[in-house]
């Protein structure tokens, strides 16, 4: 049996736009704020996975590995990684299999600026993680994709553009009172189908907003955390991630990501759990629709199932499966490569007791993070225990 990976400490900096930072130093902040919380000097960290997508239309060109340790002190082995939106969910996973492999202190998040570009050319960007050879030519955006798989989802399961509201009403609630998210306003289901359209069947509240920010974590060994008598409450005990192609045409089924499937499988597999034993989970909800499909990939619900789920009430924060208590990408903001970190930041305060929404979670033991990238051709899936 592996070790279980320690949460020593997090740090995220406030999502949104952020004209005057760089994406160095919000990284240095995220990171500063996990040292402070761990105890822990960066003269102690033994590698580095940052995670960046977007790098070249920031203002830093390449090399992000190196010049982000830089930034935070860190002078051991330093690497991006690029997975998309799910960057840092697949660096956090690096970082996990590293202390799982030897190292006692590993630091893992990213940084994303996204607000320096206009909308058009943010859009632009990020349709580089999606199918250059066709799809984008034919003029698929990230809007445009998962509007796809919405309308593919009401074709094969049914359900309707005011039911996809309710993922974002419920994820804006959560976010009223984190002041780290980048929407702290209520909408209701009228506020979702009166909005400007975006790409049907999705209006602006539908989407996820571009946004400013970084996140980091520091994992340390059980070992290190008892030597140096480290307070841990919260441990990475299960991770997978899983591939797919990046073309929607060549799936056998649009509405269905079987890279989460095969991700959440391999995580619970790891942590020796089962969906029945999540508690509270954070998953990829960049549209509406990616809610529903993170909640039946990862076996909550059947397929054709989780529609209803958020609309009758059962993801709500005192609903049966809280899902998005940070108020989800939706409301607390997406700057996609350090979305990943960030669930796992979010996710270890509710379990150890510290976030604004902990309360209403304060029996939950389990956690779940899922992490998408593109058309969720990556997944990084992340299970979070509390322990003694
Ligand atoms: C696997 C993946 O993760 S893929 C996902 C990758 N991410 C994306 O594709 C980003 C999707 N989102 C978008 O493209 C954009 O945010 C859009 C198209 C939804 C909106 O962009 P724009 O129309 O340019 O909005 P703009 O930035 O001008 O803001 C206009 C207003 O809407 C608000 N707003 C913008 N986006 C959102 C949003 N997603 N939700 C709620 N409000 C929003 C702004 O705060 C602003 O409000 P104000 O007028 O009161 O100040």
């Amino acid at each position: 049996m592996v070790s279980d990976v320690h949460i020593a400490g997090v740090g995220m900096t406030a999502f949104g736009a952020s004209p005057e930072r760089t994406a160095r130093d919000m990284f240095a902040q995220a990171a500063g704020e996990a040292f402070d919380d761990a105890g822990i000097d960066p003269d102690a960290v033994e590698e580095l996975f940052y995670g960046n997508f977007m790098g070249e239309f920031a203002e830093v060109q390449g090399h992000q590995g190196p010049l982000m340790a830089d930034v935070v002190g860190v002078s051991a082995p330093s690497t991006r990684i690029d997975s998309a939106c799910a960057s840092s969910g697949v660096a956090v996973r690096h970082g996990v299999n590293r202390i799982r492999g030897g190292a006692d202190v590993v630091l893992v998040g990213g940084s994303e600026r996204m607000k320096n570009i206009s909308t058009a050319e943010g859009t632009e960007a990020l349709s580089a993680a999606a199918d250059a050879l066709w799809e984008v030519k034919a003029g698929v955006t990230f809007p445009g994709a998962y509007s796809l798989m919405a309308n593919s989802y009401f074709d094969e399961f049914g359900g309707t553009r005011e039911d996809l509201a309710h993922v974002a009403v419920k994820n804006h609630q959560n976010a009223l009172e984190n002041d780290l998210a980048q929407f702290q306003m209520a909408i209701d289901v009228d506020d979702v189908l009166e909005a400007p359209t975006v790409s049907s069947p999705f209006g602006l509240y539908d989407c996820s907003p571009m946004s400013d920010g970084a996140s980091a974590a520091l994992l340390v060994s059980e070992a290190f955390a008892e030597e140096h008598g480290l307070d841990t409450d919260v441990a990475i005990t299960g991770t997978g991630q899983a591939s797919d192609g990046l073309a929607l045409q060549d799936r056998v089924s649009i509405p269905e990501t079987p890279a989460a499937v095969e991700a959440g499988e391999a995580a619970y597999e790891d942590a020796g759990i089962t969906p029945e034993d999540v508690d509270v989970a954070e998953v990829h909800d960049c549209f509406t629709i990616a809610e529903v499909l993170a909640l039946e990939s990862l076996g909550f619900y059947e397929p054709g199932e989780a529609i209803t789920a958020a609309r009758e009430g059962e993801t709500t924060i005192d609903g049966a499966l809280p899902v998005n208590l940070s108020g989800g990408l939706k409301a607390k903001g997406h700057p996609v490569g350090a979305t990943g970190g960030a669930q796992i930041s979010e996710m270890t305060k509710l379990l150890r007791g510290d976030h604004v929404n902990s309360d209403a979670v304060s029996d939950a033991t389990v956690g779940l993070t899922h992490n998408a990238g593109g058309t969720v051709a990556s997944c990084a899936v992340h299970v979070l225990e509390v322990v003694e």
